[in-house]
């Protein structure tokens, strides 16, 4: 296996993701030196006062130099002006690598900025919460979780060797894909899910004038677990819909046409029609949970058993 140790890690961002990065790296030893650097002064003051990092840079282009690994941890929408940034100070060797929700429009925004010698390979690691800042972060987040590496023909294959140990390190399965594939399944497994969770939350606050105390009073059970995702960054959720439109247009037109037949099945009073869906939806659902967690969710549309015959595929 490639050595998973890095001499110096910069970590461009220091939310969620960014300061979860540096937790696990420091407790599992896998760099000398942690440089942060994100772009307002508070952020990176409260990451000094928690401790993530070895050094602290406002400027970017600072922080990534002499790194032998690069990690961009911000809003996929951040991508191409970060990229802007670091690319005339980063060393040659190194490998640049991003953790952004969408894989397409990350890779065209920042490939072409990455200087010559240096080798950038995309990933996503599958894990997260609906918190965000650098407070949010921990080193088990990546724990048994899945996380896609998206290399193009052209990669570097020592890089991609040693970027999936890393990845290894920190706990994660590594998986890899091609960009536009990995863009169609998270549209379905996690893309449409907090659409789905934003809109039924703004749709409960529409009717306030009727409902709205009601909402409150009994958003214990069902409502409450649905709309966990609703609290999730409003700025990274809107840098996704932006930058994984195709897709999520596709999945949404799929799920407005399942919804609309479930919809004709309550108004005719077709018991049979949702009988059976609700059986086969609960099967699907307890095998994923019995599958110990989304394990199988990278391969969704690609080569799962269960797949419907007019689901994507690659
Ligand atoms: N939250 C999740 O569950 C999750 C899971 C996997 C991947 N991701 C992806 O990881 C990335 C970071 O998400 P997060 O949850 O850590 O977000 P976050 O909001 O917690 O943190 C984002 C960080 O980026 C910084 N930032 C924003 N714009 C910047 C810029 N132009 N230059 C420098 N720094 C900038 C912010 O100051 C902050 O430190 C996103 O691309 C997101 O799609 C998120
Ligand atoms: O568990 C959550 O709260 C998440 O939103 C995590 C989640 C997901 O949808 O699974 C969110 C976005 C990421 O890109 C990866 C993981």
């Amino acid at each position: 296996m490639s050595d998973p140790h890095f001499n110096r890690i910069a970590l461009i961002g220091i939310g969620l993701i960014g300061s979860s990065l540096a937790h696990v790296i420091r407790q599992r030893k896998l760099a000398d030196e942690i440089i942060v650097s994100t772009r307002s002064a508070h952020t990176l003051r409260r990451a000094e006062e928690l401790g993530l990092g070895d050094r602290y840079y406002l400027d970017a282009g600072e922080a990534v130099a002499g790194a032998d690994l690069v990690i961009i941890c911000v809003p996929v929408g951040a991508s191409e002006a970060v990229a802007k940034w670091i690319a005339p100070a980063l060393t040659p060797g190194a490998i640049l690598t991003d953790v952004g929700s969408t894989k397409g429009s990350v890779i065209r925004q920042i490939a072409p900025h990455v200087p010559e010698g240096v080798h950038f390979i995309a990933g996503h690691p599958i894990a997260g919460t609906e918190e965000s800042g650098p407070d949010a972060g921990f080193a088990d987040l990546f724990d048994d979780r899945w996380c896609i590496l998206t290399p193009t023909p052209d990669s570097d294959q020592e890089a991609l060797a040693r970027l999936s140990a890393f990845w290894q390190a920190c706990g994660s399965m590594v998986d890899t894909m091609d960009p536009e594939h990995h863009d169609l399944v998270l549209a379905i497994v996690s893309h449409l899910p907090h659409i789905i969770a934003y809109n039924i939350v703004g749709t409960a606050d529409d009717l306030e004038t009727v409902t709205k105390s009601e909402v409150i009073k009994y958003s214990a059970s069902g409502f409450r677990d649905f709309t966990r995702l609703a609290a999730s960054d409003p700025t990274m959720w809107r840098d996704v819909c932006l930058h994984n439109k195709d897709a999520i247009l596709e999945m949404l037109a799929r799920f407005s046409e399942d919804l609309s037949a479930l919809q004709r099945a309550v108004r005719w009073g077709d018991g049979e029609a949702l009988f059976n869906l609700f059986t086969r939806t609960r099967s699907i659902r307890r095998s994923i949970v019995e599958a110990g967690q989304d394990t199988d969710i990278p391969n969704f549309g690609r080569n799962a058993p269960t797949q419907k015959p007019d689901t994507p595929a690659s």
